[in-house]
């Protein structure tokens, strides 16, 4: 089952299938008893391993690496199926403003004309910043796959998506479109990717052109900073905030190159909402389209049992205990803490903090197995 889970590229929601082939050697724990849906079975024991070190890999100890990685690859499995029942409660995440619909009618149309398109994704969420229709729009064009935001994950994450997606047989470059790190490689590789066009257009007697490159993604992944770090100009809207570009723009790069910074894109239905919690974490949604103190409580019961974070550096940050396992007290206590009662704000600070890095370099997926 899990060979056709990760074969499909199903969310991480469903990934809870796998649970039931998973020999967890999980503990149980009162408070995770109480509240967590998956714990009727086996409810996985907060690991506090803490520093910015992920433990993708299990400690240095070999001895004990291997099943610490199965004990944390099962803690994951664990945490996505409960992240589905804690968002199967919620309002519904959906955000599909006019320009979006727009952009995506263009975009079909621009296709044609693109022979190479780089798909940017979240480097924090690869999973859940594909566009589900993304496969049969690019069909056979060629492709490359950008993690964007490199910056925000660990080394060791970085490793395990680059084997996950170079086993698919998939081009994957890793960047960071605040620095430029991989701008460089990105366009030798479209180039490169795109070669075959002016040979054929040679064979026909026609003059060279440049190779067009569509870059591609959900909002706010960093395509136009991407683009802006290679151009080493300002020549695409970028800010922290979804849905700045509004509009397609190709620019060219040198000789030889030309891009397309579009709009990102997202499907007016989003169905699987697990994916959808994420987005809004990342702030790869507008902030319109969901309740922040709902996510922010998602999000503290998400590092509460993520490995490298834990409940006890929540309780080192705020000076407030998990209790329960529950976000939303988390958030309400906070809240009386330090914002009056405010309990917007207080949800506010912890996705704030959660962006700027504040408990380490944190994905929140994992390749499917
Ligand atoms: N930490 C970090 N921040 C990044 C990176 N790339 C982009 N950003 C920031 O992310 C924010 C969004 O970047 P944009 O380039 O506007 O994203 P976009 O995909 O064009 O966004 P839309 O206009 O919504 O389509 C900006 O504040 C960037 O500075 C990165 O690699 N690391």
């Amino acid at each position: 089952m899990a060979v056709q889970l990760s074969s499909l590229w199903l969310p991480s929601s469903t990934v809870s299938v796998k649970f039931v082939h998973c020999r967890c050697k999980t503990k149980l724990s009162p408070t995770a008893l109480a509240t967590s849906p998956s714990s009727s079975s086996s409810a996985p024991t907060i690991q506090i391993v803490g520093g910015k070190k992920s433990s993708w890999h299990g400690n240095s100890n070999s001895n004990d690496s291997f099943e610490s990685y199965q004990e944390e690859e099962c803690d994951w499995v664990d945490l996505d199926a409960d992240l589905y029942y804690w968002t199967k409660s919620l309002r519904p995440v959906q955000w599909y403003p006019g320009h979006i619909a727009k952009t995506e009618k263009e975009l079909k149309e621009q296709l044609k004309l693109m022979d190479v398109v780089i798909e940017v994704r979240d480097a924090r969420i690869p999973l859940s910043t594909t566009h589900p229709q993304m496969d049969s729009w690019l069909g056979n064009r060629k492709r490359i796959l950008v993690l964007n935001r490199e910056d925000m994950i660990s080394t060791e994450d970085r490793n395990a998506w680059a084997t996950y997606f170079t086993r698919r047989g998939t081009k994957v470059i890793f960047s960071n479109g605040q620095l430029g790190m991989g701008t460089m490689k990105l366009s030798r590789l479209a180039k490169a990717l795109a070669a075959g066009v002016n040979v054929k257009r040679r064979a026909k007697g026609l003059l060279p052109r440049p190779v067009r490159a569509g870059i591609v993604g959900y909002p706010n992944v960093g395509k136009s900073s991407l683009i802006n770090r290679l151009l080493k100009r300002r020549m695409c809207p970028a800010a922290p905030r979804p849905g700045v570009t509004r509009e397609l723009k190709w620019v060219r790069f040198g000789k030889d190159l030309e891009l397309l910074d579009s709009p990102g894109i997202i499907p007016m239905r989003i169905s699987d909402q697990v994916a959808a919690i994420k987005l809004a974490i990342c702030d790869d949604i507008g902030e319109r389209s969901y309740d922040v103190t709902d996510v922010a409580a998602i999000l503290v019961q998400m590092l509460a049992r993520i490995p490298t974070v834990g409940a006890d550096a929540l309780q080192k940050r705020y000076k407030i205990d998990v209790d329960g396992n529950s976000g939303k007290i988390f958030v309400q206590k906070l809240a009386i803490h330090l914002f009056n009662g405010d309990n917007h704000q207080a949800a506010f600070r912890i996705l704030t903090d959660f962006r700027k890095g504040k408990f380490g370099w944190i994905s929140l997926e994992r390749p499917p197995r």
